[in-house]
């Protein structure tokens, strides 16, 4: 029997969440709050918003959130699981997920990434293409490592924070909840709550 998964937003990122999903066996229907009647991505259905998903939730094995803002992530994945949703890990083949890590249910782990031993991915994160999130860090909830980005050992990546495309982060590094990392940047200093910071070094450049 196939296994049916249901993808709220419908997006680019959506596009890759459901390959992924496809390339572990489940058969995925789309829902998207800008749908408003029976609509597609790419080859795929999207047939309704999250309260027509609300209302078929137990028509599905499966269902994710893939909404790249995080905190709109949290809020609609939260709101499912709050109505008994199953929320499964969607684990690219290609990704090297360590059998000493640990990675919780609501996380998408994307093709080429790693998460090496004793690293912990907390529920709704993003370890986008590639990326790297080396020994003993914590990735909590619903934060966002971007593509080719690499966390090294024994890092904080607090809830919500966005870690962008092409980053470095030092080892023993906290990042505060909500924060943003610019693209390309290289962190070696802690970074407060709610800021954004970019360059090399990474620098604060907004409160
Ligand atoms: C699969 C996927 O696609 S996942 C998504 C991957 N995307 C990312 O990782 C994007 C991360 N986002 C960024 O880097 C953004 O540029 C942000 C969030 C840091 C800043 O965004 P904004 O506030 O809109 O800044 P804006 O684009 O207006 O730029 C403001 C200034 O900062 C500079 N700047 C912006 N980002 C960076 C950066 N990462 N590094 C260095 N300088 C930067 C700009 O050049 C500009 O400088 P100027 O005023 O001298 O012209």
């Amino acid at each position: 029997m196939t296994l049916k998964l249901a993808i709220l937003g419908a997006s680019g990122h959506g596009k890759v969440v459901a390959e992924i999903a496809e390339l572990m066996g489940y058969q995925v229907t789309f829902f998207d709050d800008a749908v408003q009647s029976q609509d597609k991505l790419e080859h795929w259905n999207v047939i309704g918003n999250t309260d027509d998903l609300v209302q078929h939730l137990n028509e599905f094995d499966g269902v994710t959130v893939a909404i790249g803002n995080n905190k709109i992530r949290r809020q609609k994945l939260e709101k499912l699981i709050s109505l008994g949703a199953n929320v499964p890990l969607l684990v690219h083949p290609s990704a090297s997920v360590s059998k000493y890590a640990t990675v919780e249910k609501g996380a998408v782990i994307m093709a080429g990434a790693v998460v090496n031993a004793f690293a912990r991915v907390e529920r709704g994160v993003i370890i986008n293409t590639q990326a790297v999130v080396e020994h003993d860090s914590i990735i909590q909830s619903y934060a966002h490592i971007c593509p080719a980005t690499a966390i090294a050992g024994g890092c904080k990546v607090l809830e919500c924070a966005w870690v962008g495309i092409g980053s470095n982060v030092r080892q023993l590094i906290e990042i505060g909840e909500s924060a943003i990392i610019g693209a390309g940047s290289v962190v070696v200093k802690n970074i407060p709550a709610g800021v954004t910071a970019y360059g090399n070094p990474a620098k604060v450049v907004k409160d």
